[in-house]
């Protein structure tokens, strides 16, 4: 049982669980994981180190022996992401990245490394932690689980306009395409498949605001 309270925002991409986190976390004053970053810096590391993504040991102990660390940065960065000392937080955001973290999440001996990782973060007063498993595995005792969806429709056009605001070129049916197959292989793998924890609270985001969908967990987590 975790001594402080654990916030869960489990979902699919581009539910909004990162914007989501990030306010939940401003309002009750709690601390912040983003879980699938993990997954993404082990997928540049190995990269990095020319490991294949499939070669389950070699990855594992990537994610075993990496020196990562999460700095304060300015206001284009405000976390910096660290590998071995490099600053590697542009790679880990971009899309590409998300489906190559994908590829490495599916393996059990990868999930085993991250999850005392994970545990770890668990601080005085709180955590708010986000990702596919944050309720289901990492924290499963925790009363506070959410399930945040939309549509797939819906999260391809946030996605989209979100990588056009940022001078990305590219279509809405390639961006629908790949959240179809980020979806496939996070619910479908046999390792922590992204489903809603039995005790969740669903919020289906498809027709809510940012702030419809913060004040709805807010709410929940101060209602118990
Ligand atoms: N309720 C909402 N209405 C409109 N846009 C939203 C909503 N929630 C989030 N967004 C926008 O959708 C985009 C994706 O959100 P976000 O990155 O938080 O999703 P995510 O679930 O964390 O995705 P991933 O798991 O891939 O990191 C962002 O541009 C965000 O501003
Ligand atoms: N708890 C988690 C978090 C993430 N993943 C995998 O990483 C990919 C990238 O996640 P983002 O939230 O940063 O987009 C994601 O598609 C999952 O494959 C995970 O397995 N468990």
């Amino acid at each position: 049982m975790a001594e402080f309270p654990v916030v869960c925002i489990d979902g699919p991409s581009g539910a909004g669980k990162g914007t989501a986190a990030v306010m939940v976390a401003q309002a009750l004053g709690y601390h912040l994981l983003d879980s699938g970053a993990l997954y993404r810096v082990v997928a540049i590391a190995a990269e990095k180190r020319g490991v294949s993504p499939t070669d389950e040991a070699a990855v594992a102990d990537i994610a075993n022996t990496m020196r990562l660390d999460f700095a304060v940065g300015g206001a284009d960065e405000p976390v910096q992401v660290l590998l071995e000392g490099e600053n590697i937080t542009h790679e880990v955001r971009l899309e590409s990245t998300g489906a190559k973290a994908s590829v490495v999440a599916p393996l059990k001996a990868v999930r085993a490394a991250l999850l005392d990782y994970q545990r770890h973060f668990v601080k005085a007063p709180g955590l708010v932690a986000d990702g596919r498993d944050m309720g289901t595995v990492v924290f499963p005792e925790s009363p506070y689980k959410i399930f945040l969806t939309a549509s797939a429709e819906e999260r391809a056009d946030r996605r989209f306009k979100q990588l056009k605001n940022k001078g990305v070129n590219v279509s809405l049916a390639a961006v629908l395409e790949d959240i179809r197959i980020r979806d496939d292989r996070d619910m479908n793998r046999a390792t922590a498949p992204l489903k809603a924890a039995d005790d969740a609270l669903t919020i289906d985001s498809t027709s809510l605001s940012i702030k419809e969908v913060v004040d709805s967990i807010v709410a929940f987590v101060r209602s118990r």
